[in-house]
Protein backbone atom coordinates (compact mmCIF):
# COMPACT_ATOMS: atom_id res chain seq x y z
CA UNK A 1 0.00 0.00 0.00
CA UNK A 2 1.23 3.64 -0.88
CA UNK A 3 0.60 6.34 0.96
CA UNK A 4 2.58 9.86 0.70
CA UNK A 5 5.10 9.78 3.68
CA UNK A 6 5.05 6.21 3.96
CA UNK A 7 4.48 2.44 2.29
CA UNK A 8 3.69 -0.30 3.46
CA UNK A 9 3.91 -4.21 2.52
CA UNK A 10 4.23 -7.74 3.46
CA UNK A 11 7.57 -9.15 3.40
CA UNK A 12 6.89 -12.96 4.99
CA UNK A 13 3.51 -14.25 5.64
CA UNK A 14 1.68 -12.40 8.57
CA UNK A 15 4.59 -10.00 8.43
CA UNK A 16 3.78 -6.27 7.44
CA UNK A 17 6.57 -3.54 7.16
CA UNK A 18 6.04 0.14 7.25
CA UNK A 19 8.68 2.08 5.95
CA UNK A 20 8.97 5.88 6.56
CA UNK A 21 9.33 7.24 2.88
CA UNK A 22 10.55 10.62 2.13
CA UNK A 23 14.36 10.08 2.17
CA UNK A 24 14.58 13.23 0.55
CA UNK A 25 13.17 15.10 3.47
CA UNK A 26 14.98 12.70 5.55
CA UNK A 27 11.32 10.64 6.23
CA UNK A 28 10.37 14.33 8.36
CA UNK A 29 6.87 13.88 9.69
CA UNK A 30 4.54 16.05 7.63
CA UNK A 31 0.70 15.89 8.16
CA UNK A 32 0.58 13.15 5.89
CA UNK A 33 2.75 10.79 8.30
CA UNK A 34 0.81 12.07 11.16
CA UNK A 35 -2.55 10.65 9.60
CA UNK A 36 -1.11 7.80 7.54
CA UNK A 37 0.26 6.28 10.65
CA UNK A 38 -3.00 6.42 12.78
CA UNK A 39 -4.90 4.61 8.98
CA UNK A 40 -1.92 2.09 9.03
CA UNK A 41 -2.10 1.24 12.65
CA UNK A 42 -5.85 1.27 12.91
CA UNK A 43 -5.78 -1.39 9.89
CA UNK A 44 -3.08 -3.84 11.36
CA UNK A 45 -4.69 -3.77 14.71
CA UNK A 46 -7.85 -5.55 12.71
CA UNK A 47 -6.29 -7.73 10.39
CA UNK A 48 -5.79 -11.14 11.30
CA UNK A 49 -3.01 -11.63 8.46
CA UNK A 50 -1.00 -9.29 10.09
CA UNK A 51 0.60 -10.35 13.60
CA UNK A 52 3.48 -8.17 13.47
CA UNK A 53 5.12 -5.38 12.38
CA UNK A 54 8.42 -3.43 11.76
CA UNK A 55 8.73 0.12 10.80
CA UNK A 56 11.89 1.15 9.03
CA UNK A 57 13.01 4.50 7.59
CA UNK A 58 13.92 4.65 3.47
CA UNK A 59 17.42 6.17 3.00
CA UNK A 60 20.63 7.40 5.45
CA UNK A 61 18.40 8.46 8.11
CA UNK A 62 15.18 6.83 9.99
CA UNK A 63 13.94 10.34 10.83
CA UNK A 64 14.90 14.08 11.04
CA UNK A 65 11.48 14.16 13.34
CA UNK A 66 8.62 16.67 13.11
CA UNK A 67 8.61 18.55 9.55
CA UNK A 68 8.97 22.07 10.60
CA UNK A 69 7.70 23.48 7.02
CA UNK A 70 4.75 21.91 6.67
CA UNK A 71 3.62 21.50 10.72
CA UNK A 72 4.31 25.15 11.69
CA UNK A 73 1.24 26.69 11.06
CA UNK A 74 -0.92 24.15 12.28
CA UNK A 75 1.37 23.40 15.27
CA UNK A 76 2.16 27.09 16.32
CA UNK A 77 -0.79 29.09 14.98
CA UNK A 78 -4.36 27.41 16.37
CA UNK A 79 -7.65 28.80 15.44
CA UNK A 80 -10.00 30.69 18.10
CA UNK A 81 -12.33 33.65 18.84
CA UNK A 82 -10.05 33.99 22.27
CA UNK A 83 -7.67 32.56 24.64
CA UNK A 84 -9.75 29.95 25.97
CA UNK A 85 -10.61 28.58 22.46
CA UNK A 86 -7.41 28.58 20.90
CA UNK A 87 -6.10 26.75 23.79
CA UNK A 88 -8.90 24.43 23.24
CA UNK A 89 -7.82 23.95 19.70
CA UNK A 90 -4.10 23.74 20.74
CA UNK A 91 -4.73 20.89 23.30
CA UNK A 92 -7.00 19.36 20.45
CA UNK A 93 -4.19 19.46 18.05
CA UNK A 94 -1.29 18.41 20.61
CA UNK A 95 -4.20 14.73 21.92
CA UNK A 96 -4.33 14.51 17.71
CA UNK A 97 -0.34 13.89 17.02
CA UNK A 98 0.25 12.07 20.57
CA UNK A 99 -2.83 9.51 19.21
CA UNK A 100 -0.63 8.64 15.91
CA UNK A 101 2.19 7.01 18.24
CA UNK A 102 -0.37 6.34 21.20
CA UNK A 103 -1.80 4.11 18.12
CA UNK A 104 1.31 2.08 17.73
CA UNK A 105 1.38 1.21 21.93
CA UNK A 106 -2.59 -0.05 21.74
CA UNK A 107 -2.12 -2.22 19.03
CA UNK A 108 -2.03 -5.77 20.21
CA UNK A 109 0.54 -6.67 17.04
CA UNK A 110 4.13 -6.04 18.71
CA UNK A 111 5.94 -3.48 16.73
CA UNK A 112 9.85 -4.06 16.00
CA UNK A 113 11.20 -0.86 14.90
CA UNK A 114 14.69 -0.60 12.84
CA UNK A 115 16.50 2.45 13.26
CA UNK A 116 19.52 3.67 11.15
CA UNK A 117 21.33 7.09 10.84
CA UNK A 118 20.05 10.11 12.98
CA UNK A 119 16.20 9.62 15.14
CA UNK A 120 15.50 12.94 16.26
CA UNK A 121 12.99 14.73 17.99
CA UNK A 122 9.49 12.79 16.57
CA UNK A 123 11.90 9.95 16.47
CA UNK A 124 12.22 9.04 19.62
CA UNK A 125 8.44 9.54 20.40
CA UNK A 126 7.51 7.23 17.49
CA UNK A 127 10.50 4.29 18.53
CA UNK A 128 9.61 4.83 22.29
CA UNK A 129 6.13 3.83 21.78
CA UNK A 130 7.22 0.72 19.88
CA UNK A 131 7.96 -2.85 21.89
CA UNK A 132 11.41 -3.82 19.95
CA UNK A 133 14.14 -1.27 19.34
CA UNK A 134 17.21 -2.11 16.91
CA UNK A 135 19.63 0.10 15.67
CA UNK A 136 22.73 0.11 13.36
CA UNK A 137 26.26 1.14 14.61
CA UNK A 138 25.80 4.56 13.10
CA UNK A 139 22.66 5.49 14.59
CA UNK A 140 21.96 8.55 16.63
CA UNK A 141 18.93 9.48 18.59
CA UNK A 142 18.18 13.36 19.93
CA UNK A 143 15.21 14.54 21.92
CA UNK A 144 15.48 17.64 20.05
CA UNK A 145 12.77 19.72 21.38
CA UNK A 146 14.15 21.68 23.98
CA UNK A 147 16.22 22.86 20.83
CA UNK A 148 13.34 24.34 19.17
CA UNK A 149 11.80 25.63 22.22
CA UNK A 150 9.36 23.24 23.59
CA UNK A 151 8.73 20.49 25.71
CA UNK A 152 8.56 16.97 24.35
CA UNK A 153 4.39 16.58 23.91
CA UNK A 154 3.96 13.07 22.09
CA UNK A 155 5.29 10.28 24.62
CA UNK A 156 8.66 10.88 25.08
CA UNK A 157 8.80 12.28 28.39
CA UNK A 158 6.51 9.86 29.33
CA UNK A 159 7.92 6.63 27.81
CA UNK A 160 11.52 7.33 27.82
CA UNK A 161 11.89 6.96 31.50
CA UNK A 162 10.05 3.39 31.45
CA UNK A 163 12.36 2.36 29.03
CA UNK A 164 15.77 3.55 30.21
CA UNK A 165 16.52 2.32 34.02
CA UNK A 166 18.43 5.37 34.81
CA UNK A 167 16.51 8.70 35.54
CA UNK A 168 19.29 10.66 35.34
CA UNK A 169 20.06 9.35 31.77
CA UNK A 170 16.42 10.45 30.72
CA UNK A 171 16.73 13.64 32.13
CA UNK A 172 20.33 14.71 30.69
CA UNK A 173 19.51 13.57 27.32
CA UNK A 174 16.05 15.67 27.30
CA UNK A 175 17.08 18.42 29.29
CA UNK A 176 20.39 18.78 26.93
CA UNK A 177 19.05 17.74 23.56
CA UNK A 178 22.40 16.00 23.43
CA UNK A 179 23.28 13.06 20.90
CA UNK A 180 23.34 9.44 22.14
CA UNK A 181 24.95 6.98 19.81
CA UNK A 182 24.68 2.81 19.45
CA UNK A 183 26.68 1.93 21.40
CA UNK A 184 25.10 3.69 24.48
CA UNK A 185 21.80 3.40 22.96
CA UNK A 186 22.54 -0.19 23.99
CA UNK A 187 24.27 0.05 27.01
CA UNK A 188 21.20 2.26 28.21
CA UNK A 189 18.81 -0.72 27.18
CA UNK A 190 17.19 1.96 24.65
CA UNK A 191 17.81 -0.75 22.18
CA UNK A 192 18.16 -4.44 22.32
CA UNK A 193 20.32 -4.99 19.38
CA UNK A 194 23.24 -3.28 17.14
CA UNK A 195 23.77 -4.50 13.71
CA UNK A 196 26.70 -3.13 11.32
CA UNK A 197 24.57 -1.82 8.84
CA UNK A 198 21.17 -1.43 7.76
CA UNK A 199 20.92 -4.23 5.58
CA UNK A 200 22.04 -6.54 8.16
CA UNK A 201 19.74 -5.01 10.84
CA UNK A 202 16.37 -5.03 8.28
CA UNK A 203 17.53 -8.89 7.87
CA UNK A 204 17.71 -9.39 11.61
CA UNK A 205 14.47 -7.46 12.29
CA UNK A 206 12.62 -9.53 9.53
CA UNK A 207 13.91 -12.79 11.04
CA UNK A 208 12.97 -11.34 14.56
CA UNK A 209 9.51 -10.59 12.80
CA UNK A 210 9.22 -13.83 11.37
CA UNK A 211 9.91 -15.68 15.07
CA UNK A 212 7.19 -13.93 16.43
CA UNK A 213 4.74 -14.72 13.65
CA UNK A 214 4.97 -18.00 13.81
CA UNK A 215 4.32 -18.20 17.75
CA UNK A 216 0.36 -18.41 18.62
CA UNK A 217 -0.76 -15.14 18.14
CA UNK A 218 -3.34 -15.37 20.94
CA UNK A 219 -0.06 -16.11 23.74
CA UNK A 220 2.01 -13.24 21.84
CA UNK A 221 -0.58 -10.49 21.69
CA UNK A 222 -1.68 -11.89 25.23
CA UNK A 223 2.10 -10.82 26.26
CA UNK A 224 2.50 -7.67 24.24
CA UNK A 225 -1.06 -6.34 26.06
CA UNK A 226 -0.07 -7.80 29.81
CA UNK A 227 3.51 -6.24 29.34
CA UNK A 228 2.30 -2.74 28.84
CA UNK A 229 -0.73 -2.98 31.52
CA UNK A 230 1.91 -4.49 34.08
CA UNK A 231 4.48 -1.00 33.12
CA UNK A 232 1.25 1.29 34.03
CA UNK A 233 0.16 -0.71 37.44
CA UNK A 234 1.24 -2.61 40.50
CA UNK A 235 2.23 -5.73 40.28
CA UNK A 236 -0.95 -6.77 42.41
CA UNK A 237 -2.94 -4.56 39.91
CA UNK A 238 -1.45 -6.47 36.56
CA UNK A 239 -1.25 -10.06 38.29
CA UNK A 240 -4.78 -9.36 38.17
CA UNK A 241 -5.61 -8.08 35.17
CA UNK A 242 -3.73 -11.15 33.98
CA UNK A 243 -5.64 -13.60 35.59
CA UNK A 244 -8.22 -12.04 33.72
CA UNK A 245 -7.24 -11.88 30.28
CA UNK A 246 -5.82 -15.49 30.40
CA UNK A 247 -9.01 -17.22 31.96
CA UNK A 248 -10.47 -17.33 28.63
CA UNK A 249 -7.22 -16.93 26.81
CA UNK A 250 -5.88 -20.42 28.17
CA UNK A 251 -8.95 -22.06 26.63
CA UNK A 252 -7.56 -21.82 23.22
CA UNK A 253 -6.51 -24.54 21.02
CA UNK A 254 -3.03 -23.07 20.69
CA UNK A 255 -1.91 -24.34 24.21
CA UNK A 256 -2.57 -28.26 23.34
CA UNK A 257 -0.71 -27.61 19.58
CA UNK A 258 1.37 -25.69 20.98
CA UNK A 259 2.31 -28.26 24.00
CA UNK A 260 1.81 -31.12 21.70
CA UNK A 261 4.90 -29.63 19.37
CA UNK A 262 7.14 -29.06 22.19
CA UNK A 263 6.84 -32.65 23.78
CA UNK A 264 7.53 -33.81 20.05
CA UNK A 265 10.49 -31.27 20.21
CA UNK A 266 8.96 -29.46 17.50
CA UNK A 267 9.40 -25.51 17.20
CA UNK A 268 6.13 -23.80 17.10
CA UNK A 269 6.57 -22.46 13.30
CA UNK A 270 5.79 -26.23 12.33
CA UNK A 271 1.92 -25.44 13.68
CA UNK A 272 -0.53 -23.78 11.77
CA UNK A 273 -2.44 -21.65 14.49
CA UNK A 274 -6.21 -20.11 13.46
CA UNK A 275 -6.35 -16.32 12.72
CA UNK A 276 -6.69 -13.54 15.35
C1 LIG B 1 2.32 18.49 18.10
C2 LIG B 1 3.48 17.77 17.41
C3 LIG B 1 4.63 17.65 18.33
C4 LIG B 1 5.85 17.07 17.71
C5 LIG B 1 7.06 17.54 18.05
C6 LIG B 1 8.26 17.06 17.44
C7 LIG B 1 9.39 17.78 17.56
C8 LIG B 1 10.62 17.42 16.85
O1 LIG B 1 10.68 16.50 16.06
S1 LIG B 1 11.98 18.42 17.18
C9 LIG B 1 13.15 17.96 15.99
C10 LIG B 1 13.01 18.68 14.67
N1 LIG B 1 14.00 18.21 13.76
C11 LIG B 1 15.19 18.81 13.58
O2 LIG B 1 15.47 19.82 14.12
C12 LIG B 1 16.15 18.08 12.63
C13 LIG B 1 16.51 18.92 11.42
N2 LIG B 1 17.27 18.12 10.48
C14 LIG B 1 18.56 17.76 10.66
O3 LIG B 1 19.17 18.01 11.68
C15 LIG B 1 19.24 17.07 9.51
O4 LIG B 1 18.41 17.17 8.37
C16 LIG B 1 19.55 15.57 9.75
C17 LIG B 1 20.68 15.43 10.76
C18 LIG B 1 18.33 14.80 10.22
C19 LIG B 1 20.02 14.93 8.42
O5 LIG B 1 21.08 15.70 7.87
P1 LIG B 1 21.47 15.58 6.33
O6 LIG B 1 22.69 16.39 6.14
O7 LIG B 1 21.49 14.15 5.95
O8 LIG B 1 20.24 16.21 5.54
P2 LIG B 1 19.91 17.76 5.27
O9 LIG B 1 20.73 18.22 4.11
O10 LIG B 1 19.97 18.53 6.51
O11 LIG B 1 18.35 17.69 4.83
C20 LIG B 1 17.96 17.13 3.58
C21 LIG B 1 16.62 17.70 3.21
O12 LIG B 1 15.67 17.37 4.22
C22 LIG B 1 15.09 18.56 4.76
N3 LIG B 1 14.83 18.37 6.20
C23 LIG B 1 15.61 17.78 7.11
N4 LIG B 1 15.05 17.80 8.31
C24 LIG B 1 13.85 18.39 8.17
C25 LIG B 1 12.76 18.68 9.07
N5 LIG B 1 12.79 18.34 10.36
N6 LIG B 1 11.68 19.32 8.57
C26 LIG B 1 11.62 19.64 7.26
N7 LIG B 1 12.60 19.37 6.34
C27 LIG B 1 13.70 18.75 6.81
C28 LIG B 1 16.13 19.64 4.51
O13 LIG B 1 15.52 20.89 4.55
C29 LIG B 1 16.65 19.22 3.16
O14 LIG B 1 15.70 19.62 2.19
P3 LIG B 1 16.18 20.31 0.79
O15 LIG B 1 16.94 21.54 1.18
O16 LIG B 1 14.91 20.59 0.06
O17 LIG B 1 17.05 19.28 0.14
Amino acid sequence: QEFMASRSHQPATAVTHIELHRPEKRNAMNKAFWREMVECFTQIAEDPDCRVVVVSGAGEVFTAGIDLMDMASEVLQPEGDDMARTSWNMRRIIAKYQETFSIIERCPKPVVVAVQGACVGGGVDLITACDIRLCTQDAWFQVKEVDIGLAADVGTLQRLPKVIGSRSLVNELALTARKMYADEAKESGLVSRVFPDKEAMLAGALEMAGEIAGRSPVAVQGTKVNLIYSRDHSVAEGLNYMATWNMSMLQTEDVMKSAAASMEKKSPKTITFSKL
